[in-house]
């Protein structure tokens, strides 16, 4: 594959100021409203409601924008919601590049894969296909933005810059209508931490342009909508096909204000998934009742407290204290916890007595050992780094091994590095490994849905997923033990049927999914 560096060349170099500059308005930062006021509060949601037109049926939609004490704006149930049953849809009002290692290049515009580097003609520096190209004139979707970083006069406008296309996704927010800029600057947006250095400083400070004055009113514009993207805007991707018919996930943040107004519980009660237009779709994860807020979970499922706390407190600035967050065993799954140090105590556990405290003792749940908070996090650093940096991205055989011999040593069969390395297993053992590889999938997925039932984490993403690779996992073993189809068909239908409840509205679902459906009759 292809890895595109920051220097890539390509046409003439250009270290001179472009001779023509145009000008493109800087959009007004409008004085700090009081978000929070009814009346404010009723304009937002008629703004959002007009943004988002025919995405909302007719009548009552079944969410309604409330205050609440503690968390700000977030949504509200207005009436009984059924498990699986969809809340909303919302469409992205900015959508681009991410700050992200980009293992191919793609059109910064239309994301399509380009064999080689080919950069705009407009000097903007941004790889664009031809379909996109600045020469292309007014019908291009990419000139708007192409004239703005233009008017900036980029420096070295012959090259490549990957700083850059890392802020287009802010850069989008100058072009954004008036509707869509007020509905975009009405959602909270959190200063970044002293040590995070963004997308806008990155270019600032290495002087990308001749004509963007630091201190200025674009730059401060910029700087909020970094701040909002920050605080509100989600991961999606795109599934692009190459010429040879490879797909290839591309990346992207992508900013669903209706999305964004859910607050976070580490045990949500919705799902969502994206679809092939990059529409986000809310679903009810589990039932919720009229008048409960409805909410998302902005971390990932399966990581420990101490995890989440730390991401949620650097990355959106709040501490989460929901019950998951208070209970040292996160109900019975032990995803934070480690094993006990002591050689004669093998079947301790290691706990933070308040979970809710970075700097918490460790206490070991048997034989009362105490631990540091330094040290701990010292083991889930080495545990971390072993298995994120090393066996992860080892072929299935390897992890297996690794599991099996290894880890067991050091960690506890239910710790998130654990079910983290056991979830990439689970993608990397195809139908046709061997049928040892494939009964140590069908465990493990059966481990981690036993988490999930634990967690009581309701029918979310990673369910569908797990339930989809155990029905196909043991479809594979029945075949190649040569057993009835029937008898590992009717155990394992409801699998399937879960799988597609929860995965087929989402464009990145299992190429296979809605064949097995029809092949079985699911539905
Ligand atoms: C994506 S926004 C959610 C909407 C936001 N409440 C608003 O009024 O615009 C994320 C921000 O909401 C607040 N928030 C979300 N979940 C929270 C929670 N569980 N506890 C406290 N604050 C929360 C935090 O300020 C967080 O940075």
């Amino acid at each position: 594959m292809a890895t595109v560096g920051e220097n890539g060349n390509s046409g003439a170099s250009a270290d001179e100021p472009a001779a023509e500059i145009l000008p493109v308005p800087t959009p007004e930062l409008p004085p700090t409203p009081d978000l929070y006021s009814t009346d404010r509060v009723e304009t937002f949601k008629g703004e959002l409601l007009e943004f988002l037109g025919e995405l909302v049926p007719p009548g009552e939609p079944p969410w309604d924008i409330g205050v609440f004490e503690g968390y700000g704006r977030g949504l509200v149930a207005t009436r009984d919601i059924d498990v699986h049953e969809l809340v909303f849809i919302d469409r992205p009002v900015l959508v681009g590049p991410r700050v992200n290692n980009y293992e191919v290049i793609f059109c910064a515009s239309c994301c399509c894969i380009l064999r080689r580097l080919q950069l705009c003609t407009g000097g903007c520096r941004l790889p664009i296909c031809s379909r996109c190209d600045f020469s292309v004139g007014a019908a291009s979707p990419h000139a708007a933005e192409c004239r703005l970083i233009q008017s900036w006069q980029p420096k070295d406008a012959g090259r490549y810059s990957k700083n850059i296309l890392y802020a287009l996704t802010s850069i989008r927010g100058f072009l954004l209508s008036d509707r869509d800029r007020s509905i975009v600057l009405q959602m909270e947006g959190h200063p970044p931490r002293k040590e995070m250095t963004t997308e806008i400083e990155r270019l600032l400070k290495d002087g990308y342009f001749w004509n963007l004055d630091g201190e200025g009113p674009a730059v401060r514009y910029l700087r909020q909508v970094v701040n909002v993207l920050n605080t509100n805007a989600f991961e999606t991707s795109r599934i692009v096909a190459d010429e040879e018919n490879n797909n290839h996930e591309i990346i992207l943040r992508g900013l669903y204000i209706l999305g964004a107004l859910m607050n976070h519980c580490c045990r949500p009660n919705v799902r969502y998934v994206f679809d092939d237009q990059l529409r986000m779709r809310v679903h009810a994860s589990r039932p919720i009742k009229k008048g409960e807020q409805i909410m998302n979970n902005y971390s990932k499922i399966l990581w420990g407290t101490q995890h989440r706390i730390i991401h949620l407190c650097f990355s959106k600035n709040f501490l989460c204290c929901c019950d998951r967050c208070k209970d040292p065993t996160e109900s019975g799954t032990y995803l934070g916890a480690l094993k006990c140090v002591r050689e004669s105590c093998p079947e301790g556990r290691l706990l933070p007595i308040n979970p809710l405290k970075i700097s918490s003792l460790w206490r070991c749940d048997r034989c009362n050992l105490k631990m540091d908070n330094i040290k701990a996090t010292k083991i889930q650093e080495i545990a971390g780094r072993m298995i994120l940096n090393n066996a992860i991205k080892r072929e299935a055989s390897y992890i297996i091994d690794y599991l099996n011999d290894h880890i067991v040593k050091f960690l506890l069969p239910t710790n998130q590095f654990t079910v983290e390395l056991k979830l990439q297993a689970i993608k990397k053992i195809q139908p046709d490994r061997p049928l040892s590889e494939l009964r140590e999938k069908e465990k493990y997925c059966l481990e981690i849905l036993d988490v999930l039932e634990r967690l009581n984490y309701g029918e979310c993403f990673v369910k569908g997923v797990l339930c989809y690779e155990l029905f196909v996992t043991r479809v594979t073993i029945a075949k190649l033990l040569n057993e009835s189809d029937d008898a590992a068909e009717t155990a394992n239908l409801a699998q399937l049927r879960t799988a597609w409840k929860i995965l087929s509205p989402s464009g990145n679902r299992p190429k296979d999914l809605q064949q097995l459906v029809v092949t079985y009759g699911i539905e």
